[in-house]
């Protein structure tokens, strides 16, 4: 059964306010995750991380010897495992049914499964019914990010953007983030093969109507958080992308 998160996970200062939601997709290493992070904290929001979520999800099937190629079998467990996540900036971890995958869903054989699961579409229908639970539990004032946060998870959110960065960029970055540790063809199965997978089912690659498109290609991580909060501000000011 999935359990909603206990309260104190979500503390009060992050829950009062005006609706805020901040919805970011983008392709893999353009750096959704760790500007999202930055960006909360700049503007007290809570944060969700959906791709922990999938790869969760991918974890627990891995670990009970679930086939991926079974979409009723992934589906079904989608349905009934339980993810706890960290809802604030400055928190990271993941639970599956109680056990800690922060670490585990980060490895390259979760990275490597991982789409076969985001491919699923009845699983896909579950997971975005939680983050959209979650966003409501959060009092609407979370940024999001994922792939499909400004067209399906939260169309109507306060501010929407694309985040995006040249491959090169991407793989770079990826490179440095993993020490090292992945050949340059691992990097590309992992950062450029695996969006096109991806990409199959959501379109995450061009900014849909009244989506804000921010390239970091040319700009350092302070520079992409300020880009980012001005289109947040322009966006709550000015509305939509024209
Ligand atoms: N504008 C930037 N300049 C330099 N490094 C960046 C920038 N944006 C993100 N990064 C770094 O790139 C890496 C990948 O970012 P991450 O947030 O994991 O991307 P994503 O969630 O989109 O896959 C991280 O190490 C992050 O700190
Ligand atoms: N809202 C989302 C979030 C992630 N996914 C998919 C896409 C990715 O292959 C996996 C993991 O996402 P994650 O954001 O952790 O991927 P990165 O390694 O940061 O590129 O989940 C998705 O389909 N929809």
């Amino acid at each position: 059964m999935f359990v909603t998160f206990p309260e104190p996970v979500i503390p009060e200062r992050l829950r009062l306010g005006k609706s805020l939601v901040v919805a970011v997709d983008g392709p893999s290493g353009s750096g959704k995750s760790s500007i999202s992070k930055a960006v909360a904290r700049r503007l007290g929001l809570a944060f969700l991380d959906t791709g922990a979520m999938y790869r969760a999800l991918t974890w627990h099937c891995l670990n009970g010897r679930i086939n991926l190629e079974n979409a009723a079998a992934v589906e079904a467990a989608a349905r009934t495992v339980k993810i706890e996540q960290s809802l604030t900036p400055d928190g990271d971890f993941v639970r599956v049914n109680g056990i800690n995958v922060t670490g585990p869903i980060r490895e390259p054989d979760i990275s490597k499964a991982v789409s076969a699961v985001a491919t699923n579409l009845g699983a896909r229908r579950e997971l975005v019914r939680r983050q959209q639970e979650i966003i409501a539990q959060c009092g609407s004032r979370i940024v999001v990010e994922g792939r499909d946060i400004t067209t399906v998870v939260a169309p109507r959110a306060e501010a929407r953007l694309i985040l995006t960065a040249s491959e090169e960029a991407r793989l770079r970055r990826r490179g440095l983030q993993l020490g090292g540790s992945q050949t340059q063809a691992q990097l590309r199965e992992q950062v450029v093969g695996r969006d096109a997978k991806d990409a199959t089912v959501v379109d995450f690659q061009r900014a849909a109507d009244g989506v804000y498109t921010v390239d970091s290609s040319e700009l350092d991580f302070e520079e992409t958080v300020d880009a980012v909060i001005n289109v947040v501000r322009r966006s709550v000011n000015e509305g939509p992308a024209a």
